[in-house]
């Protein structure tokens, strides 16, 4: 099969690599030529574990080709899947405008009869308008027919979850269009739901509201856990063991952010608005989350009672682990609340600098080591949980700081770690506050 992705983001890099791993041809699609040019070279312009790799081997066997032209990349697609961004609107609704220009793209270019999948996330609905909107612009008389087909990848593990999906979800009302997407993901031997379009569209926000409910559930258990003197850690795992409730993503922490969650959650309480349900539990979800991310500051204050002049380290900047995406990262909104507050900030992360320069800018100051960051600091923020930072040598850390305190946002750092540093304030979230003293 011969098949066009538009967009070369996490998923549609994701994607298009894994599909030319099992065997196909691809050809992807970006109109910033500037990532195509990367591409070309054999160079992923993302940070994303094993993508590389994959992208040289599928490239040099030349089963995957990228182009920022169009009318180049459709013109021999059986099919073509749309992976363009679906960022968020000032009103909380998806912004529709790059599926919008896709679409018109695909119209004008394509002089077969194809398959159009989407797989960016889009408000129910979308397959059918994006249906209306090809076949006004159509050039050629061409057939097409459309597959709702919505990705369920994580940053930092995106090859891994393509290759090994729970699921793959196809919401198409047309069998035989149905059957060609199967057969064209029948090696990955994943489950199959088949659903209409809507439903599939559906799945997506839902699953995705769900994980951050879940993830708002227990930070709100966690301050209560704090309050009464429990331990969320411990709470989490006796949850989990549960397989009604699952372990999966009931760490407690400074909340969820990225690309998706943040806008999904979002874009579902619009959708629910407008047809007069409103999911007042996403309501509750957002707040608890936007709350929780200033946590670590709050409690800072609290400790020190003012942070004017307070040197802070900050360890982590991406918005989780093995990405260097900096959307929605806490990260962004702790730097600004503890410079608004008067503090100085010192941010070290393995891969996410280049970017957070960009968002954060220069109110902060970024150093190449977490000795540096942390070198006459008044205090340690853990941010994001990188594996290095579990493996850190803590003491040498605190040697260098002025006070030796440390506020863990993502509860990364283990008791027996901490406890061979001598003293140490160790402040996390959702459990008491603990001063490690070592025995004389
Ligand atoms: N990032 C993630 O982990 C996941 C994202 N999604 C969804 O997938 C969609 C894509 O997300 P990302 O990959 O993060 O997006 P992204 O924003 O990283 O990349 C989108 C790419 O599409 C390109 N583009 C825009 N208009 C185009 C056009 N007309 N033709 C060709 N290329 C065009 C852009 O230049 C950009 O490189 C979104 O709807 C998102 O919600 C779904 C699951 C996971
Ligand atoms: O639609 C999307 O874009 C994707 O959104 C999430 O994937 P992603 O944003 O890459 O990362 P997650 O691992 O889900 O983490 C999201 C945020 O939640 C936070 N989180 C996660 C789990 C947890 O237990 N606690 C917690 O605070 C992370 O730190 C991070 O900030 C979903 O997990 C994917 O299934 C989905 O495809």
């Amino acid at each position: 099969m011969r098949i066009a992705v538009l967009g070369t983001g996490y998923v549609g890099l994701s994607t298009g690599v894994c599909l030319a791993e099992i065997g196909h041809h691809v050809i992807c699609i970006d109109v910033d030529e500037r990532k195509i040019a990367t591409l070309k070279q054999g160079k992923s312009p993302i940070y994303e574990p094993g993508l590389e790799e994959l992208l040289i081997k599928n490239s040099s066997a030349g089963r995957l080709v990228f182009t920022a032209s169009h009318k180049y990349a459709l013109n021999e697609a059986d099919i073509i899947i749309i992976a363009v961004g679906t960022p968020q609107s000032d009103d909380g609704q998806a912004d529709l405008r790059y599926i919008e220009q896709a679409a018109k793209d695909l119209a004008e270019h394509i002089v077969r009869d194809s398959i159009v999948v989407i797989k960016s996330t889009v408000p129910v609905g979308t397959n059918d308008y994006i249906k209306q909107l090809i076949f006004a612009h159509l050039k050629n008389k061409v057939k097409f027919r459309m597959v709702s087909n919505p990705e369920f990848l994580r940053q930092g593990s995106a090859i891994q979850d393509t290759l090994k999906a729970d699921r793959i979800i196809i919401g198409c009302e047309e069998i035989e269009a149905s059957n060609i997407i199967q057969e064209m993901y029948r090696p990955l031997n994943v489950p199959f739901l088949l659903t209409d379009a809507r439903s599939a569209e559906m799945i997506k926000y839902a699953s995705n509201a769900f994980l951050a409910m879940k993830i708002s559930f227990i930070n709100g258990i966690a301050n209560l856990c704090e309050a009464v003197g429990a331990d969320v850690v411990d709470v989490a795992t006796g949850m989990g063991l549960d397989k009604r409730i699952g372990s999966a993503f009931l760490n407690a922490g400074i909340g969820y952010g990225g690309s998706c969650f943040p806008k999904d959650v979002k874009a579902l309480l619009h959708t629910s608005k407008e047809h007069g349900m409103p999911l007042s539990l996403l309501v509750e979800t957002i707040a608890i989350n936007e709350e929780q991310q200033e946590l670590l500051v709050k409690k800072a204050l609290n400790r020190f009672g003012t942070l004017t002049g307070k040197k802070i380290a900050m360890l982590g900047l991406s918005f989780k682990p093995e990405t260097d995406d900096m959307r929605e990262a806490p990260s962004i909104r702790i730097s600004r609340a503890l410079t608004a507050l008067g503090a100085e900030v010192t941010a070290y992360d393995p891969v996410a600098v280049t970017n957070a320069r960009q968002v954060i800018g220069d109110v902060i100051t970024y150093a190449d080591a977490p000795i540096k960051a942390a070198n006459g600091a008044d205090a340690l923020f853990i941010v994001t949980e990188w594996e290095e930072f579990r493996k850190l040598d803590v003491k040498a850390l605190l040697d260098v700081m002025k006070h030796r305190i440390i506020f863990d946002g993502r509860n990364c750092l283990a008791e027996e770690v901490l406890q061979e540093c001598g003293t140490i304030e160790y402040c996390s979230v959702g459990r008491p506050a603990v001063i490690f003293k070592k025995e004389e």
